[in-house]
């Protein structure tokens, strides 16, 4: 049986499990690859530190360079973009297969590193980047290759996903979950690229990409967090029947592609809000398919090393078979929509003087903008006159630009006290 040399660059929580599992199962993996997988050295930054003694010594090197150039298959775990970056170009160079869970870089340089992997017929794979275990980068391309994606709606990130559920179970503030989530260690140190939806909008991109065959760039992705998100608006989407959740979305429209990544009302009945703690999902929708959904742990150590050994075989199995790889589909434009072209529903919280024609004069805003009203709801009157009312509008669907105008023009009537929350929703 042939012996492909397997280089894995980093031993952090996913690292030490991919190292674990090529060492314990070995027999396994040759058996289901059709080839030796010998690990034949781990590129760490210092030799000194204390590791899993079932790894032998001999194996970690600083080097990681003459490590890759040895290797006919280089697992990618070290994150960040450099020096992850230049390796993988490195790899894929020399002829090398690539595995790698590095969402911020693909997101930045997936196209030119697609590129290089076809051009020197090497296999990039990155089951690992989006949502971890969840088998959902090969589903789509892949499984539902013959058919046509019209929309994903994704919880991308399990920080945030723990942080949201939290508040929504136990009515907590933003800030008291977000320590809690650190202190089991859901959440980084620093866990801007969590909060803010960083780490949510470059999945955005790889599923978009995917999902759309084109190359999109982060840039593509309008990026909102939760930071913003009080105990007051889980609160009213409660009442509502509804949930929070930060969705990723990828939706085809006539005008093109709208890729973003908000805070998102759910009605309580959707699949994606029965998804908590910090679990991950993502539900597709496709022509001919209907719509489906994929669940499961999208982070941690050994739930992320099972999607970078399948896609090691996946890669060994195809090194084994030789030939040429097969042909990618034709790349189609980048029809990326502009975050004001999207269209979406809309839940907004107004806090107005509880006196007559205020309602009159909010509706005339929203018909001159052309923002149709579906629901209204007026509740909290605080006394008969004079007083204040809290209002509940949700919109059927209108663009970003419209409805950003019909906001601003109804929080500038004097008898709009507060804009108190302005929310987008999904589902039905
Ligand atoms: N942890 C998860 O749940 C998860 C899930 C999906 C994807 N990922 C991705 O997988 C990758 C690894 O994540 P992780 O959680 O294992 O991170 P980690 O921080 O635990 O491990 C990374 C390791 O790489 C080492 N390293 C960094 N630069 C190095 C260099 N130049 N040379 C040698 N070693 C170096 C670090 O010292 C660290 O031990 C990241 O791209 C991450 O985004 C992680
Ligand atoms: N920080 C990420 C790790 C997995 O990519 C999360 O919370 O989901
Ligand atoms: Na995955």
């Amino acid at each position: 049986m042939k012996t492909l040399k397997v280089a894995l660059l980093g031993c952090g929580n996913v690292g030490s499990e991919v190292a674990r599992i090529l060492l314990a199962d070995a027999p396994v993996l040759a058996d289901r690859a059709g080839a030796n997988l010998e690990l034949s050295g781990i590129a760490v930054r210092n030799l000194e530190t204390k590791r899993d003694a079932q790894i032998p010594a001999a194996l970690f090197t600083t080097d990681a360079q003459s490590l890759v150039d040895g290797a006919d298959i280089v697992i990618e775990l070290l994150g960040g973009l450099e020096p992850a970056g230049e390796l993988i170009a490195r790899a894929l160079s020399n002829g090398a297969s690539v595995i790698t869970g590095n969402k911020a870089l693909l997101a930045a340089r997936g196209a030119e590193l697609n590129a290089l992997a076809i051009k020197h017929g090497a296999q990039l794979r990155y089951e690992a980047a989006v949502a971890g275990a969840i088998p959902i980068l090969r589903p789509i391309s892949d499984s539902l290759s013959g058919d046509r994606i019209t929309k994903i709606m994704g919880i991308v990130n399990g920080t945030t996903n723990f942080i949201l559920d939290a508040m929504d179970t136990t009515g907590a503030a933003f800030d008291d979950v977000l320590a809690q989530a650190q202190a089991l260690g859901y959440a980084e140190a620093d866990p801007t690229a969590d909060v803010e939806g960083h780490d949510a909008a470059a999945k955005a991109t790889i599923l978009a990409s995917l999902a759309f065959h084109t190359d999109f760039d982060l840039a593509d992705v309008h990026c909102e967090g939760i930071t913003k998100i009080t105990a007051a608006d889980v609160t009213a989407a409660k009442d509502a029947g509804m949930v929070i959740k930060l969705l990723a979305i990828a939706e085809r429209s006539a005008d093109g592609i709208g890729v973003r990544v908000h805070p998102t009302l759910l009605r309580r009945n959707h699949p994606l809000a029965a998804v908590h703690g910090a679990f991950n999902a993502v539900f597709v929708e496709a022509e001919n398919a209907g719509e489906l959904m994929f669940y499961g742990a999208g982070a941690g150590g050994a739930p992320t090393a099972s999607a970078v050994m399948g896609d090691t075989v996946a890669v060994a199995r195809r090194v084994v078979s030789g030939g040429p790889l097969p042909a990618v589909a034709a790349q189609q434009p980048n029809t990326a929509l502009s975050f004001e072209q999207i269209t979406t529903s809309y839940a907004i919280g107004l806090r107005v003087s509880d006196e007559p024609g205020v309602l009159a004069a909010i509706a005339a805003i929203f018909a001159a903008n052309s923002v149709s009203i579906e629901a209204l709801r007026q509740s909290g009157s605080d006394s008969v006159d004079g007083g204040s009312a809290m209002l509940r509008i949700v919109t059927h669907r209108s663009t970003e630009s419209a409805l950003a105008a019909t906001v601003a023009a109804v929080a500038s009537l004097d008898a709009v006290q507060e804009v108190t929350s302005v929310l987008r929703v999904e589902g039905n």
